[in-house]
């Protein structure tokens, strides 16, 4: 090689080792930017935990200090007194002076105190509440005059974050409360404590890197449901005597199963869903609603009776002009009620069964016309119900989570939406003549045209068409009894669950009103039936694990009315109230028959 030559290729050379270290330092200047900020990140996140944590612990604080306050100058000699009433005996006894809000008020704030320290539900104490109460005398004539009023967290309160467990949600107070604690503020009642609920609210567990796990009130080793599952072991527990949770896909009606109190789904549209907040915006096609939640199916109506006003109509123009039928709710003629223990493909535990067939029966002997009914195209409204909630592939999902901590109970779903989207369109082609709910569940549906949305929606007309009119008109049905999700599961499995959800959200897929009674209990029989899971597929097997170890857990059934009959279906719940609290009175009398309700809350 001559001089010139060398020279060349030295320079090369050297210019190559150059060029290579530049890149090499610039690549790991970028990796450590990035790692910084990712640390950084981190610490950002976890120092807003932190300050929303000490905020709750403040709320408590202040809490105690006032009640101790309280209990100094006025011994609670009625508390238990107050805690056995129902929601009318309450109202009823507050209007005629006979109890006073004040006694009310700090009987069940020392109770919540209490039950929080157990279950872990509240996420904090409405400090205004203290305020409120001092003015509560102007609301006298009010429906829910000097009720305290429990709140789940995601529900708009002027001057408080509604974090619904993101992270990047905090620190962000509402400017207003949402319409339904407007009404029920000029109704009397008082807002003193708010719920817990699962990370981005789209699951059935009850657990948030903010505020933890919510344990269920007959079992800590269980959790309470969710995502309304806060409410309901408050409420379980005795802790809030009525309170409103929101409703996705089971959200007030799973927890409701879970904890042995009542739930109810309105039709969306018949209560204000403004102001309650959820991590998706402009998703109509699984329409989510607020509901009640309480101990018995009269304090639903009531909480019904006081929202449904002119002033939530003023307040928000999309709901009706539709009042109570107070008269359809009282009415006591019989009823042709269809009836199914199970659906095609969709797990159920041996307890969802046994509650169906035993409501079934006393039902009948009580003169309704019972009729077997067989629920039609499942699978296919499981489909919708995904590409429908999760139109997007779980982006948005995955998106409010960035950069913050994610909760054990998702990590079924995470993984999930984090797989590449050629690869789910893939693994669910494979899968779909074997597997029905896990090709379902990794649907992606990216609507790339108007013609996407329009045909979702008309494929949900047909089925809606299907479903209740050729069925419920056919067989000239009033109401549905069916199974509910139950009994509780044990931690992180209702995300891995998935497949369970078309039992509660078929009926926010066809928007029909929906509600949940308590009605039994998990027997020592239920627990050996488990073995019939084994048989039926994974699924079946997840179920067992997720169940098993739940004798005397409760077992609630679900009624089911089409869209607006809202009075027909609380008046449906009630029957089946009543007429399981008769059996369970007469067979305790009886001495050797089953027990159906235990959880007496008196
Ligand atoms: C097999 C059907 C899968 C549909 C999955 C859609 C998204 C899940 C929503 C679960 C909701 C659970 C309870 C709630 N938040 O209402």
């Amino acid at each position: 090689m001559g001089f010139l030559e060398q020279f060349v290729h030295n320079g090369r050379a050297l210019l190559g080792h150059r060029s290579k270290a530049i890149l090499l330092s610039g690549a790991a200047c970028f990796g450590a930017v990035l790692l910084v900020q990712r640390v950084n990140s981190r610490r950002e996140q976890k120092k807003r935990i932190l300050e929303a944590q000490r905020r709750r612990e403040k709320s408590f604080q202040v809490a105690e200090r006032a009640l101790l306050e309280y209990k100094q100058s006025h011994p609670m000699t009625n508390a238990l007194y107050i805690l056995s009433l129902s929601l009318s005996e309450l109202t009823k006894q507050l209007q005629e002076s006979a109890l006073s809000p004040e006694e009310v008020f700090y009987t069940y704030l020392e109770k919540t105190l209490d039950v929080h320290q157990k279950l872990n539900c509240c996420t904090e104490i409405i400090l205004d509440s203290f305020e409120q109460l001092k003015t509560i005398g102007s609301c006298k004539r009010g429906i829910l005059y000097g009720v305290p009023l429990s709140l789940k967290e995601n529900l708009l309160l002027k001057n408080h974050d509604s974090s619904c467990g993101v992270v990047k949600y905090l620190n962000q107070p509402a400017d207003d409360d949402c319409v339904l604690v407007k009404v029920l503020k000029e109704q009397g009642a008082i807002p003193f404590v708010r719920t817990n609920f699962p990370q981005a609210l789209l699951n059935y567990d009850c657990s948030n890197p903010i505020y933890g796990q919510t344990l269920n009130p007959h079992n800590l080793q269980k959790t309470a449901g969710g995502s309304s599952g806060g409410e309901a072991a408050l409420i379980g527990a005795g802790g809030s005597v009525i309170g409103i949770g929101t409703d996705i896909g089971g959200s007030a009606r799973i927890p409701a199963s879970f904890c042995a109190i009542c739930g109810f789904k309105p039709t969306a549209g018949r209560l204000s869903s403004k102001g309650c907040k959820s991590i998706f915006r402009g998703q109509k096609t699984v329409l989510s609603t607020p509901g009640p939640m309480a101990r018995d199916v009269d304090s639903l109506a009531l909480f019904m009776k006081a929202e449904i006003c002119e002033q939530m109509v003023f307040l928000d123009p999309t709901t009706p002009l539709l009042p109570f039928d107070e008269g359809l709710y009282q009415s006591r003629n019989s009823l042709r009620i269809g009836y199914f223990d199970c659906i095609e493909q969709t797990p159920t535990s041996p307890s969802m069964t046994r509650g169906v067939q035993e409501v079934k029966a006393l039902l009948e002997q009580a003169g309704h016309t019972l009729v077997p009914f067989t629920p039609v195209r499942i699978l296919d409204m499981a489909e919708l119900m995904s590409k429908g909630a999760l139109a997007d592939g779980g982006a948005t999902f995955l998106q409010q989570l960035e950069g913050s901590p994610v909760d054990p109970v998702l990590h079924a779903q995470v993984a999930m939406y984090r797989l590449p989207i050629c690869l789910r369109k893939v693994l669910a082609f494979i899968l779909k003549p074997f597997v029905s709910f896990p090709s379902i569940m990794l649907i992606y549906h990216s609507f790339r045209s108007a013609a996407g949305v329009w045909k979702l929606h008309a494929s949900i007309e047909v089925i809606f068409m299907r479903f209740s009119v050729s069925q419920w008109r056919r067989l000239n049905l009033d109401v549905v009894l069916c199974p509910i999700i139950g009994p509780a599961f044990n931690f992180c499995y209702c995300g891995k669950l998935m497949s369970m959800v078309p039992h509660s959200m078929t009926y926010n897929l066809l928007n029909f009103c929906a509600g949940v009674v308590p009605v039994s209990t998990v027997t020592e029989e239920d627990e050996r039936n488990l073995c019939h899971l084994d048989k039926g597929g994974w699924f079946n097997r997840v179920l067992k694990k997720a169940i098993t170890g739940g004798v005397g857990l409760p077992v609630a059934v679900q009624c089911v009315a089409l869209p607006w009959h809202d009075e027909l279906c609380l008046r449906f719940m009630k029957e089946v109230e009543e007429l399981v609290k008769k059996a369970r009175k007469d067979e305790g009398a009886n001495a050797n028959g089953k027990v159906y309700l235990i959880y007496d809350f008196h």
